[in-house]
């Protein structure tokens, strides 16, 4: 491997951020980083990209302003530009948010590193792509070593979570660098030390996720009463404590040495039933269909200000709005 490009700022000192990809999640990263009072430039190639991110934005504000907006943070800091290069000129941090599709990443993320400043590092949200899938090979020109995974979560203007893993040919020090950056930039870091498939949180939501599609592929149980038994069950406990201390507690005083020895044999069988579901489009149907009946006359403005209430109530109950914010 070749030699480390030294960052050109620390994490604290940084002002701009580039945002390339601008749907749902790098729309929502770019109304986080305006909320914390970057300047963020954003570029995607959809012709209807803008007017469909400035909207995103406006529609988070309100939200944001109740978190508490960073000094100075404005959507007009917000500078759509007609190129990537232009996007990236001047960055000091790139996120990368572009569709999940391998090929493109690959082509995007070599892009990127040809056109963006020397050592500035560049993250890809990727939902599950290993880095070392999606990066460039070391050659003369590439300079690998800065890209890293940086995975959030809907929205990334609220939830927050940002997984952080490099691969096979990240330097150790871009993943230090990235996993700092996030954390002064209001962001819950967790930083991987090796790369999984589905990092940890998506490994975790996958499971419970294949079981309810199997659930609704069987007719077993409807699309609203899958979310029901999470948003009135397991969902509450787990706003604040995770799902293996959750479980000690089920062990009573005996903790999770008894909750062990009590539940495990029963608890193996389902570990071990069933693989991914056939995702046919009997399937698919009947999942649009159950969330189009779930969500009744709610648009999706509606569903998106209520999740987006929802998430501010939990956190403010849970003692994590406000506090260290940038
Ligand atoms: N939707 C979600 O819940 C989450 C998605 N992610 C990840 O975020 C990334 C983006 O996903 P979404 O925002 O959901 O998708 P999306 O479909 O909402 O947005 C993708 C955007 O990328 C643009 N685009 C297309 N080709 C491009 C290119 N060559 N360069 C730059 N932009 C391009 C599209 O015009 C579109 O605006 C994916 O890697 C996904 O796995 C991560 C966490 C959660
Ligand atoms: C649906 N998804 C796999 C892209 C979701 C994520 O990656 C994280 C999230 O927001 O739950």
């Amino acid at each position: 491997m070749s030699a480390p490009t030294p960052a050109p700022c620390s994490p604290e000192d940084v002002r701009r951020v580039a945002c390339i990809g601008a749907g749902v999640i790098g729309g929502g990263w770019v109304a986080h980083f305006l909320a914390r009072g970057y300047d963020v430039t954003a570029w995607d190639p959809a012709t209807d990209a803008e007017d469909k991110l400035r909207r995103l934005v406006g529609a988070a504000w309100p939200a944001l302003e109740q978190m508490g907006l960073a000094d100075g943070a404005s959507q007009d800091r917000l500078t759509v530009t007609a190129t990537l290069a232009e996007a990236v000129a001047d960055a000091q941090f790139v996120q990368e948010s572009a569709p999940e599709k391998l090929e493109l990443k690959r082509s995007l993320l070599a892009e990127l590193d040809a056109a963006t400043p020397p050592g500035v590092v560049i993250a890809s949200s990727t939902s599950g792509y290993p880095m070392t899938d999606m990066q460039p090979p070391h050659d003369a020109a590439a300079t690998p070593q800065r890209l890293v995974v940086g995975h959030p979560f809907n929205p990334p203007y609220l939830i927050p979570l940002v997984e952080v893993v490099g691969g096979e040919r990240t330097d150790a020090a871009a993943v230090e660098w990235s996993s700092r950056f996030y954390d002064v930039a209001g962001k819950s870091v967790i930083t991987m030390d090796r790369e999984l498939p589905g990092f940890i949180a998506n490994r975790l939501q996958e499971a419970l996720w294949r079981e309810a599609l199997h659930m609704v592929a069987e007719g077993e149980a409807s699309v609203a009463d899958i979310d029901a038994s999470i948003t009135e069950g397991p969902g509450l406990r787990w706003a604040f404590m995770g799902p293996c201390l959750t479980f000690a507690l089920a062990g009573g005083e005996g903790g999770m040495a008894h909750m062990l020895d009590h539940f495990g044999p029963s608890l193996k069988s389902p570990w071990t039933r069933l693989e991914a579901p056939e995702l046919d489009g009997a399937l698919r149907d009947a999942m649009v269909d159950g969330c189009a009946e779930a969500a009744g006359d709610r648009t999706y403005a509606d569903l998106v200000a209520e999740r987006d209430q929802g998430v501010i109530d939990v956190l403010r109950a849970t003692g994590r709005l406000g506090g260290d914010r940038r």
